[in-house]
């Protein structure tokens, strides 16, 4: 029997109507949501990342800037940007698109930006605050999966959660939130000697590992939910999960796909992280 499909798409634009509806309210009281994006370099990807990102202010009514810079922009001039933006009063979140270019150093950037406007939840202060349990603008794609999973009706407290992958942008964060949920939470990742077997344990798998297809049926309990946050783009320039849908699909309970899962889910948690830092920013909560 095939499994449920959790449509990141569905949950995303339900969020993003209330969102919208949020929005109204604050231009009522002339306070306008303001995001800057920086894309330095020509990567595609990136490319059609800040595209979403642009157009999903546009569709939400904020306000939002796209600095395009060359890739020879150097980490001064970079840096000199998030000064201007963390100084102005229209930006209230500003997200400079990873990765960069490997003459500039990613820590130094994010670290610039002002911990009120880092939407990224990148700051070692918000990411500090996640650690701790305490308030913090939470990381998109993180924040995304767990939003997709309580949505799709699963309830996590006690269950037993597989994360694969440890990044600090993705697997490290999920690992964090899952336990905030009271899941009991098995991290895996490229130094895993158990895999299958751990993987098969799990109530909930998330996969966060960048490589095409890799996880099959094999690494599924029937029934599991089965979050895929990959995104890689193949040589025929279709993209593909972490998960191999087609078999995976057969025995697991609730599965996103990719596209169409996670990735709608990131842009509307930054956009729900962007509406957080603006009333911040302007005395609302
Ligand atoms: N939808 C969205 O919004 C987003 C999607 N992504 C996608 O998620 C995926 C992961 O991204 P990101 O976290 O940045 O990736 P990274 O490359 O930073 O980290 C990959 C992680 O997976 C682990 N890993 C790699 N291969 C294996 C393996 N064979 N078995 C077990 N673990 C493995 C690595 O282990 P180790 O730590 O030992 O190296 C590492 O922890 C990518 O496809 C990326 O495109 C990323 C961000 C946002
Ligand atoms: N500072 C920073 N913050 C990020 O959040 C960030 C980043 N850098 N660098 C790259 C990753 C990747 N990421 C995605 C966002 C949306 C989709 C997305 O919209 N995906 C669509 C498909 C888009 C397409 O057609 O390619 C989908 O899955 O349905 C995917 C990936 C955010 N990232
Ligand atoms: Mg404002």
């Amino acid at each position: 029997m095939t499994a449920s499909i959790i449509s990141g798409k569905k949950v995303s634009d339900e969020i993003r109507g209330s969102i919208s509806d949020e929005v109204k309210e604050l231009v009522s009281k002339n306070v306008v949501p303001g995001l800057a994006v920086v894309l330095v370099g020509e990567d595609a990807a990136s490319q059609v990342y800040v595209r979403n990102k642009e157009k999903a202010c546009h569709d939400l009514g904020f306000y939002s800037e796209v600095h395009r810079l060359p890739a020879e922009t150097s980490e001064q001039q970079l840096l000199a940007l998030v000064d201007t933006l963390n100084q102005q009063d229209t930006i209230d979140g500003i997200l400079v698109q990873l990765p960069l270019p490997s003459h500039i150093n990613e820590k130094s950037v994010i670290n610039a930006i002002s911990v009120h406007k880092d939407v990224d939840g990148f700051h070692p202060v918000n990411v500090g605050n996640l650690v701790i349990g305490d308030d913090s603008l939470l990381p998109c794609t993180p924040a995304g999966v767990i939003e997709l999973i309580k949505r799709a009706g699963v309830e996590l407290s006690g269950k037993h959660a597989v994360v694969i992958g440890r990044s600090n942008i993705v697997g490290k964060p999920v690992s964090l939130l899952l336990q905030r949920e009271n899941a009991t939470v098995t991290m895996c990742h490229s130094r895993t000697s158990n895999m299958a077997e751990l993987a098969r344990q799990a109530d909930v798998l998330v996969v966060a590992i960048g490589r095409a297809n890799f996880i099959d049926s094999s690494y599924v309990k029937p029934g599991a939910v089965v979050i895929d946050v990959g995104m890689n783009r193949l040589e025929n320039g279709k993209l593909a999960g972490d998960v191999d849908f087609e078999s995976v699909k057969e025995v697991s309970g609730p599965i996103t796909p990719v596209p169409g899962g996670v990735g709608p889910m990131t842009i509307t948690m930054l956009m729900k992280n962007t509406l957080t830092a603006a009333k911040r920013n302007h005395g609302l909560v």
